[in-house]
């Protein structure tokens, strides 16, 4: 984003012309939902301080009974442009009076420490004074990178993202702080290597495909079948041309169409990967953690194809992870929650990002990190963020139903990244649809509809 903005001031935008953009944006913006509530904006010493004397401008110009609270001069050329442009009262923190409207303009990215107590009361006395709170950019007391919070604050009614969003919108627990989240386009043209999850363009089946050309997803089944049967029905209903388990005898299909294929040892399991019509495999829903699991599991690991590794098998595989894959030559996607990422890397979980993607970059693997903020990290260094969140995922069954999902992804050709991604997305997306309170089969049903959605 601050390379972004460089570019644009290179070009001869000044800053003081994104500074007018962003907040004339917001203050529209803010027009529009709360019109002429009487309205405190505070301004802090920096450009989000600036964008907040533009947007206290352009609201007392529309006729709003505006004020600003300012603890400090602002201390960037802009931002005393800014200043200078505003024709309302300026008043200490000390002597700011609540009003209907807050607008908090004190820090946004550029925060790099907790607000000082001197300030922060005075921040939440007039917060908690106020009837809709509105953050610009970033809430203050939020880091702009990582999902930190830097002091104990509240949630926010709304808040304006200004240019491009940042990785804190969405990464708990500062996703938990903004409110309804909107973005300002400002003229930014925001690359990184961070991204947010797009929605999937995909395309389906050509006049000449037939099943296997559309993807043959096999899954490992172990000790719990429900789990095997749950990521088997959702790479069936995620697009797949054609659905195997492969099982201990007497394990039921999950639906006439999908094939049980009985194998009575290991030797037997290695013997049916060597299949060369299978585009994905499927290992860890359901697998059990004994002996014969890990068998199963290094079983699995032969297999030349795309392989995807979750539940199970991430806790067989503990802390040994890394040398584990290490001969893998095909596309490998491991999907583990917080617990499991803890174990492969025998360390608890400080930053999710830059976490994952060195997990990616020691395992060669693509690492699909769970939550209510999932991270996907690729070993080249690329990761994106899921914007898309459900608190209704959180229950028994809808893990085994993404490694489907990104099986059937994978085995109709996609790359693990890609793929990963692309799961995600019609996960969260099929959680949506499904409503509050849904069965793993109710997810799943709404598999179809969310593919349709990305044609
Ligand atoms: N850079 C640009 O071209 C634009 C920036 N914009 C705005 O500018 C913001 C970033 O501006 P800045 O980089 O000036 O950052 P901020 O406005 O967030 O504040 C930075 C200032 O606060 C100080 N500071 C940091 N933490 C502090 C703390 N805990 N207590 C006291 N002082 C502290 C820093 O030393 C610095 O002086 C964005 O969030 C956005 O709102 C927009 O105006 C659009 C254009």
């Amino acid at each position: 984003m601050q390379k972004a903005e460089q570019v644009l001031i290179d070009g001869g935008t000044s800053v003081d012309e994104l500074m007018r953009r962003a907040g004339q944006g917001a203050a529209q913006m803010i027009w529009r939902i709360s019109a002429d509530q009487p309205t405190l904006v505070l301004c802090g010493p920096g450009n989000n301080g600036g964008d907040g004397y533009v947007i206290a401008q352009w609201l007392l110009e529309k006729g709003v009974d505006v004020c600003v609270a300012a603890p400090l001069e602002p201390k960037t050329d802009a931002a005393r442009h800014a200043k200078s442009l505003w024709r309302g009262p300026t008043l200490s923190l000390a002597a700011a009076q609540t009003a209907a409207q807050f607008v908090d303009c004190l820090f946004g990215t550029g925060l790099t420490r907790a607000v000082g107590d001197d300030w922060f009361d005075h921040f939440m006395r007039l917060f908690t004074g106020a009837r809709r709170r509105v953050a610009i950019d970033l809430p203050s007391g939020v880091e702009s990178d990582h999902g930190t919070l830097l002091n104990e604050i509240q949630p926010f009614d709304i808040t304006i993202a200004l240019g491009a969003f940042k990785p804190s919108h969405f990464l708990e627990p500062a996703r938990s702080m903004m409110g309804d989240l909107v973005g300002i386009d400002i003229g930014i043209e925001a690359s990184s290597q961070l991204a947010i999850l797009p929605k999937p363009r995909l395309s389906g089946p050509g006049p000449h495909d037939h099943k296997y050309s559309r993807g043959l997803v096999a899954v490992v089944a172990g000790a719990m079948p429900g789990a095997a049967q749950l990521a088997a029905l959702a790479a069936q209903k995620s697009g797949a041309g054609y659905v195997k388990i492969f099982a201990p005898s007497g394990f039921p299909a999950p639906h006439s169409s999908i094939v049980v294929e009985t194998v009575a040892d290991v030797d037997e399991l290695k013997q049916k990967l060597a299949d060369d019509r299978i585009s994905a495999l499927v290992v860890g829903p359901g697998l059990g953690r004994d002996d014969h699991a890990n068998a199963l599991l290094d079983a699995a690991l032969t297999t030349e194809a795309p392989l995807l590794i979750d539940a199970d098998a991430l806790m067989i595989a503990g802390s040994g992870f890394c040398e584990l894959v290490a001969g893998r030559m095909a596309e490998t996607v491991v999907t583990p929650h917080a617990g499991e990422f803890a174990r492969l890397t025998s360390d608890s979980l400080a930053d999710k990002i830059d976490d994952s993607r060195k997990l990616a970059a020691q395992s060669g693997c693509h690492i699909l990190l769970k939550g209510s903020d999932s991270v996907i990290a690729s070993p080249d260094g690329a990761a994106s963020i899921s914007a898309l969140s459900c608190p209704w995922l959180s229950t028994a069954g809808t893990g085994d139903i993404l490694a489907g999902i990104i099986a059937s992804r994978l085995a109709s050709g996609a790359s693990g990244y890609r793929a990963a991604c692309e799961g995600q997305w019609l996960h969260s997306r099929a959680a949506r649809l499904a409503g509050p309170a849904f069965t793993p089969e109710m997810l799943i049903d709404q598999l179809p509809a969310t593919l349709q959605e990305c044609l």
